[in-house]
């Protein structure tokens, strides 16, 4: 029996990958042949692949029976992404609150949205941009607010060298787009000063 495609595609990008990582660890002088090196080529490839592929989930909603017309906050939910300007992490917390219509969402999935749009390269301003417009599409809430804070180790390990600098970025859509008490509400519960 045939292996699926998608075997196919994993396994051939699998080896393209370990013999690029192969020529760069050359290029930068080192000797893939060494005992410590000769496998490094397969890991580096590997944690690439898993950290650029998002897990599979359903975005299980319940109907909002009871008319919740508040805030619903999940905040400190861990990311790590991949930054698409010098493949380096960049990690920190989102925190997410959404105001539902019609459906609630499983409090998990949020955690599962952060993590599908963060297995990429990445910049933080479209990663954050994603996940609003992701949750706007399939809650259709009263307004989602997005607020990621976050290390990047281009330029805290590398480059300016900034250590400890920390980046905010924010969306916020329909009922927390405006300065109204729900907008403070989210700041306040989230302890954020964005
Ligand atoms: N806006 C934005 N910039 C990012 C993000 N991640 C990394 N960068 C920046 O992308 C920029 C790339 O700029 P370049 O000048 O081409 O890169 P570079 O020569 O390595 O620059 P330095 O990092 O300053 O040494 C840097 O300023 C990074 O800090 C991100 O998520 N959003
Ligand atoms: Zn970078």
């Amino acid at each position: 029996m045939p292996a699926p495609l998608h075997a196919i595609d994993i396994n051939d990008q699998q080896v393209r990958a370990e013999n690029a990582v192969a020529e760069l660890l050359s290029a930068l002088g080192r000797d893939v042949t060494s005992a410590h090196l000769v496998e490094t080529p397969r890991r580096v490839a590997a944690s690439l692949l898993e950290m650029l592929t998002p897990r599979d989930f359903t975005m299980t909603t319940f109907p909002n029976d009871e008319g919740y017309e508040e805030l619903v906050i999940v905040r400190d939910i861990p990311f790590h992404s991949l930054c698409e300007h010098h493949l380096l992490p960049f990690r920190g917390v989102a925190h997410i609150g959404y105001v539902p219509g019609d459906r609630i969402v499983g409090l998990s999935k949020l955690a599962r949205v952060v993590e599908l749009f963060s297995r990429d390269l990445q910049v933080q301003e479209r990663l954050t941009q994603q996940i609003s417009a992701y949750l706007t599409e399939q809650l259709a809430p009263r307004g989602v607010g997005v607020v990621l804070e976050a290390e990047h180790l281009c330029m805290t390990m590398r480059g300016a060298q900034a250590a400890g600098a920390m980046t905010t970025t924010t969306s916020f859509t329909g009922v927390l787009s405006k300065d109204n008490p729900m907008r403070r509400q989210f700041r306040l519960a989230g302890d954020l000063t964005a």
